[in-house]
């Protein structure tokens, strides 16, 4: 019998009529025991499912022994990333890589990748992005983790939050609104919080189908309940999404547990009246906030922090630069100055060695044949560049080597930011 490792897998972009065998090969590989498409499934799941897909960014792996089963999954979409200062940049955004438990380890993630990178620099996007399942992936594809995330546990009867509390004290009010109200209202909130967020990604129409529940994808669904928060001029600056479980603590007294699926808000205050609500409820005594910015007002925005219990903090948008020349001009700087940068790629995507120019409302850069000031591997780059670490604080690790002195110091200067970067969404 031919040994299972010399089979001839092939890698491509998949036809529309593989797309089914495509979809099954994303339930084998994610481990999911309920096959969205099975026979309980709504009869729209299959529309809904390829809706996204896009066959020429689909990829697959067909092993020439089984070719009609498709042995690894790979998807890219278009996407774009805010950075600092507000502006943004194209972005291949990859998703659903998987590969089945019976391929692995023979370099079919690392075909997928190539071919898909590949065609993201032809293409012209600036960077490739994604969320990463487990941490050593995705580093030696060229990405580093670039905005971090946290979440907390809210316990409410310590969190010294005033009971008596019925809404915002500065004339703005909170509306619960249904879900129609959020298809209409969520998209132009959002693209006001990616105009000032970096680390932010756009939101296609699907986003906002599926957060209430007009898309399922054959899953099975709980309703959650919305609120907007309005100004005191009557603005929209908020958003919250949020479940209920229906803890009854024994049968004694409520003890329910509200899950927040998505808060986004344009203003400080917006921010503080939608926690505030959600931590205000008859019944909730304990809040679950989802995925947060590690430096995010929340527990702050409490007399007591400490009923705030962090739950995680771990990496959470991996970027990896395509195009170092657009990502440095595509962003805003602290201050002024020049670096030179020796940038390592192994993959001959983006490496060489540029010099910047930095200014408050932007930068130019260009390669040279300057002697550098500080060497680092792409992937060290992007955190540096979305403002999420210190080069400080990589150069203490080994990641980042000073080659004149003082260029550790002006690096954060220009490139540090005072809140750290945040993106709320899971692609
Ligand atoms: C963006 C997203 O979709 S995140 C979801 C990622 N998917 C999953 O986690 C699903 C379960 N896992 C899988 O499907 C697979 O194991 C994958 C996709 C993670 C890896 O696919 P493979 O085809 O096995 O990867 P490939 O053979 O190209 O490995 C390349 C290198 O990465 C290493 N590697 C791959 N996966 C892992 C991992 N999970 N942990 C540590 N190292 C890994 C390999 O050992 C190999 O190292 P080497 O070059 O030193 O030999």
């Amino acid at each position: 019998m031919t040994p299972s490792s010399s089979r001839i897998l092939d890698v491509r972009p998949v036809t529309a009529a593989e797309l089914p065998a495509w979809l099954t090969a994303q339930k084998t590989v994610f481990l999911r025991t309920t096959d969205p498409l099975g026979a309980d499934a709504q009869p729209e799941a299959m529309a809904e499912r390829l809706e996204p897909l896009d066959p020429a960014r689909t990829l697959g792996a067909f092993d020439e022994a089984a070719p009609r089963r498709c042995v690894a999954t790979f998807r890219s979409f278009p996407q774009r990333l805010t950075v600092v200062g507000g502006a943004t940049v194209p972005a291949d955004a990859v998703t659903n890589v998987g590969v089945a438990p019976t391929h692995r380890r023979r370099g079919l993630l690392s075909r997928m990748m190539a071919h898909d990178l590949a065609a993201a620099k032809e293409r012209g996007d600036v960077v490739a992005t994604l969320i990463a399942a487990e941490y050593p992936i995705y580093g030696r594809f060229g990405f580093g983790p670039a905005a971090h995330t946290a979440e907390w546990t809210v316990e409410v009867p310590r969190s010294g939050l005033d009971p008596r509390w019925s809404g915002p004290e500065d004339g703005g009010r909170i509306d619960l609104v249904d879900g129609e109200d959020v298809r209409r209202l969520g998209p132009g909130l959002h693209a006001r919080l990616c105009a000032v967020q970096p680390g932010a990604v756009d939101r296609p129409d699907l986003w906002w189908r599926a957060a209430t529940g007009l898309v399922r994808f054959g899953r099975p669904w709980t309703e959650p309940f919305h609120a907007v928060h309005h100004s005191a001029s009557g603005e929209l600056q908020g958003l919250v999404t949020y479940t209920c479980d229906e803890e009854w603590g024994g049968g004694k007294q409520p003890q329910v547990t509200a899950q927040v699926r998505s808060l986004i808000a344009t203003t400080p205050a917006a921010e503080r009246a939608l926690w505030h609500h959600v931590c205000s409820i008859d019944w909730v005594t304990r809040v679950r906030s989802g995925h947060r910015a590690p430096d995010d007002l929340l527990p702050h925005l409490l007399p007591d922090p400490r009923a705030a219990r962090l739950t995680t903090l771990a990496d959470w948008l991996w970027v990896r630069i395509l195009d170092v020349v657009r990502a440095l001009e595509a962003r805003t700087y602290e201050s002024e100055g020049t670096l030179v940068l020796e940038v390592t790629d192994g993959d001959g995507l983006s490496g060489g060695r540029y010099r910047l120019e930095a200014a408050r409302d932007g930068a130019r850069c260009a390669p040279t044949t300057e002697d550098p000031d500080l060497s680092l591997t792409v992937g060290d780059l992007a955190p540096l560049w979305l403002g999420d670490d210190s080069a400080a604080r990589l150069a203490a690790l080994g990641r980042v080597r000073e080659q004149r002195e003082g260029a550790v110091r002006l690096a954060d200067a220009l490139l540090r930011t005072s809140r750290r970067p945040w993106c709320p969404d899971v692609f």
